[in-house]
Formats: C-alpha cells, structure tokens, sequence
C-alpha cells in the first residue's frame, strides 16, 4: 500500500546516493562499467555473474532491490569478481585488487555511516509480506 511505496521510493533514493558517491570516485572508474568482454574474451568463463555500478543504477531503477541487502549483495560481486579475475600479486593485478578492496571499505563505510537499521529492519519484514 502508499506507506510500503513511500519506504521503496526512499530504499530507491538511498541505494542512488551509496551508487553515485562510488561512481565519482576516481579510484574506482574502473568498476563503472562492464569489463569489455571483446577485450577480454576469457572473462566470463572466469566471472560468472559479471557486475557494474552503472548496471547497480540500471538495476535500482527497474526497482530489482527492496532490501539494502539484496543491493550489497550484488555490490560485493563488483569487488569479488575483481579480486577472482585479477588474482596475481603481480603489478598490474596488484593495483585493480588494492582499488578492488578500497571499493569495499567504501561501499560498507558509506552504509553503515547512513543506514537506520530501523529502515533496513522495516524493508526486510515487507519482504516477507510479499
Ligand atoms: C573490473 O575490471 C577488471 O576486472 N578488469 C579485468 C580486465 C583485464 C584487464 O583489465 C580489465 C580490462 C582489460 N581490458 C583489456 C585488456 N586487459 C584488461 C579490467
């Protein structure tokens, strides 16, 4: 009913601030948009649930999330996916894996600084009512 669209049209607007504040930072221009698969030919046999924060955007418009942790999971896979395809130690691996982790302090930082736990706890319990 109204109220549970108010609180997904809030979850919405919270889920754009945490994406679009990632998505200006420069340490992490490399997470904005789908690894060129042309490019890189062998990515999906490797990553098998490729993620982006333009497609985090995309995904939050079509209103795919309605809990805050729905949304990080699919977060988490930016990063994961980075540290799996890019596991060497060796030096070009090693500077997407150090941004790879900088992402991931960001996202939870960014979370836990302006989550209400009340919110997330009020968007779970629709969950189950549907
Ligand atoms: C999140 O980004 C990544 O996981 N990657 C891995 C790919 C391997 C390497 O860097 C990426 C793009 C690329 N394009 C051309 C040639 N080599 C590369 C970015």
């Amino acid at each position: 009913e109204e109220q549970e669209e108010d609180m997904q049209r809030e979850l919405r607007c919270f889920l754009r601030h945490i994406t679009e504040r990632l998505y200006l930072d420069r340490r992490f221009k490399t997470f904005t948009k789908p690894v060129d698969t042309v490019q890189v030919p062998d990515y999906l046999q490797v990553i098998k649930q490729p993620m982006d924060l333009s497609s985090l955007l995309t995904n939050i418009d079509k209103h795919k999330y309605i809990t805050v942790n729905e949304f990080v999971r699919d977060a988490d896979l930016i990063w994961n996916n980075a540290l799996t395809y890019n596991p060497d130690s060796a030096t070009l691996d090693r500077k997407i894996r150090h941004r790879a982790h900088a992402l991931k302090d960001a996202l939870h930082a960014i979370i836990r600084e302006h989550l209400d736990p009340e919110f997330e706890k009020a968007c779970e319990a629709m969950k189950e009512r549907r």
